[in-house]
């Protein structure tokens, strides 16, 4: 049993997921970059900045990435950090995760070298007790304890099982292979960005689900060539956070699609410190496919329109005659 938790990041996932393991364990850590945050989760037992309704559980700490972060007596690390912002976290603690349990959340790729979060942070930390946590997870219905399902990707029985009660909160699945419950988290805010921007152009029921479809059943031929694991599709991580992220204007993936469509925002935007995942991973898919040999028309539409080589609707008119060019 697990007694001490560090989460490093307290955005909206660290924040949620502090809140979830914290009846399950002694303490949580939330480590946090701003001074605001931690001293709202301290001081007003809130996280100001994400939550500011929620009252946090009394065995919930912060405390600043920037002081000395005490990692070694936890026996579990989350990361709940943007991926591009992982490695050089991990790099900057390395010397504290020598026997913890890492749990990865993030859902993006690296860029160039296209490595998954349990990659970047296994060759930064050398510590193999990696484990990946994704699935239809809303960090803004998991922190009000709202059910939640998740899969845990670890090929490790041992790890499985303290996942298993760490996660309690959660319905879960498993997973053997790290790296295709990763890959479905990447994958999935690409299609939601992609049915954002199809939904802004086409606004028909039957257009928005042939075109899920569509996006469904390309990131299955991605994931039938990448993963060992042959049942992965109907799992939290594939089938359930695909649909929640691209069915849901909640999802924020799915609403830069919409605004990028919809012309509100133009490409490439401006950095808004918004974390999505999926405009950052687009590239690296793509590139993925390439290597593999793999079609992925979907996936180069949105990675054409955000690198701003084409419009919305003449990409997915494009689509719409290569899709029809199949037969
Ligand atoms: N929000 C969700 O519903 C949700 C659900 C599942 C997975 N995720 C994934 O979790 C990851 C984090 O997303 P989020 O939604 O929590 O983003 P967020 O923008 O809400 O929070 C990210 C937090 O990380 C902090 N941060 C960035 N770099 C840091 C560093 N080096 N050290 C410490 N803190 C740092 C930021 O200040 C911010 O508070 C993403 O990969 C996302 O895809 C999010
Ligand atoms: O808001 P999004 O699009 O980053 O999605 C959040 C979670 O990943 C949903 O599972």
């Amino acid at each position: 049993m697990i007694s001490k938790v560090g989460v490093i990041g307290a955005g909206s996932m660290g924040t949620a997921l502090a809140q979830s393991i914290s009846t399950r364990v002694e303490e949580v850590i939330l480590y946090g970059r701003r001074r605001e945050v931690v001293d709202s989760v301290n001081n007003l037992r809130c996280n100001k900045n994400y939550f500011p309704s929620l009252h946090l559980n009394p065995n919930i700490r912060a405390k600043l990435t920037s002081d000395s972060l005490d990692l070694a007596d936890c026996e579990a690390i989350i990361i709940t950090i943007p991926s591009s912002e992982v490695r050089s976290a991990v790099n900057t603690i390395r010397d504290e995760l020598s026997d913890t349990i890492l749990i990865t959340v993030a859902k993006g790729l690296e860029y160039p070298s296209l490595k998954t979060m349990s990659d970047v942070i296994l060759e930064e930390s050398k510590n193999p007790n990696i484990v990946s946590f994704s699935g239809p997870n809303f960090a803004d219905e998991i922190v009000y304890g709202h059910l939640a399902g998740a899969t845990i990707g670890t090929d490790n029985s041992s790890l499985r099982e303290i996942m298993s009660d760490l996660f309690r909160e959660f319905i879960l699945d498993f997973s053997d292979d790290v790296r295709a419950v990763e890959l479905c988290g990447v994958l999935k805010n690409v299609y939601a960005i992609g049915t954002g921007m199809w939904d802004s152009v086409y606004s028909n029921y039957n257009e928005h689900y042939m075109f899920l479809n569509m996006c469904y059943k390309e990131m299955c031929t991605f994931l039938r060539e990448i993963s060992r694991d042959k049942d992965i599709f109907t799992k939290f991580c594939c089938f359930g956070d695909f649909n929640l992220t691209a069915n849901v204007d909640k999802s924020r993936n799915r609403t830069l699609g919409l605004m990028i469509g919809k012309n509100i925002i133009k490409t490439p935007y401006l950095d808004s410190g918004v974390t999505f995942e999926g405009s950052k991973s687009v590239k690296g898919i793509v590139e993925l496919a390439d290597r593999h040999n793999i079609d992925m028309p979907i996936a180069k539409f949105v990675y054409d329109v955000l690198s701003g080589n084409n419009n919305v609707r003449k990409t997915a008119d494009f689509l719409v005659k290569y899709e029809s060019s199949k037969r």
